[in-house]
């Protein structure tokens, strides 16, 4: 079984993403969903991409934005990948010649299974909880029951985690990956440096990985 990777997101100063970078983390995440309290303008964000070393993959989290401003996020900020986390269909997902993760709000398991067939074309999918109204960063945990065994490899397990039930979820799901926003963080928008290094420890322990 490979490592299951890290990915921390709502990066907004480079003090968190090169603390995270140092703690581990294998992937980054900017929102650039305007109506998040963990937004990060382009400019920022590039600042920010600019300082990360090889090896790190930032990624960029969008909500059915027109594809000219996906477009000029693109055009300023080194992004290694693209997540989206609204209505986008496949073909839009797909146009920006970058590889990308479509998140899914979990509600039922047959939805798992819908979305890997919508989504041919995504890396993988981000699994994350289903709250009304809320496309993402909730720190809302799903029932990870719905998770078809067979594809959690596939997966991206987020929503709800944190340092305490991280190693739980690793254990119980072995996804491809976590992700980890508000679990990690002292305010909004600003990481707990140290809880960051914790959530990641947590991950490798479950895995005997040192
Ligand atoms: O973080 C946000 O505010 C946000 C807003 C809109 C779309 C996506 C957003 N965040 C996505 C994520 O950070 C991840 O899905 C995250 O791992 C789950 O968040 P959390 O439950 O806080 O760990």
């Amino acid at each position: 079984m490979s490592r299951v990777r890290v990915k921390i997101c709502g990066i907004t100063n480079p003090e968190d993403a090169l603390s995270a970078v140092a703690a581990g983390a294998d992937a980054l995440g900017f929102v650039f969903y305007e109506k998040s309290p963990r937004y990060v303008a382009p400019e920022a964000a590039a600042r920010i991409c600019a300082q990360v070393p090889a090896f790190v993959a930032k990624v960029g989290l969008f909500v059915d934005h027109d594809e000219t401003a996906v477009r000029n996020v693109l055009s300023s900020v080194e992004l290694e990948l693209l997540q989206f986390h609204g209505n986008e269909t496949e073909s839009y997902c797909k146009q920006f010649d970058r590889p990308y993760i479509k998140a899914v709000r979990v509600n039922t398991e047959n939805q798992i299974r819908d979305a890997l067939a919508q989504y041919p074309s995504a890396k993988n999918l981000l699994l994350d909880a289903y709250v009304k109204g809320v496309p993402g960063g909730t720190g809302q945990k799903f029932d990870w029951g719905l998770i078809p065994v067979e594809l959690a490899h596939y997966v991206i397990l987020a929503g709800g985690l944190d340092p305490q039930n991280v190693a739980e979820a690793v254990s119980m799901i072995k996804p491809y990956a976590v992700d980890v926003s508000g679990g990690v963080e002292q305010a909004k928008g600003i990481k707990n440096q140290s809880a960051v290094q914790e959530f990641i420890k947590e991950v490798w322990r479950a895995q005997n990985v040192y």
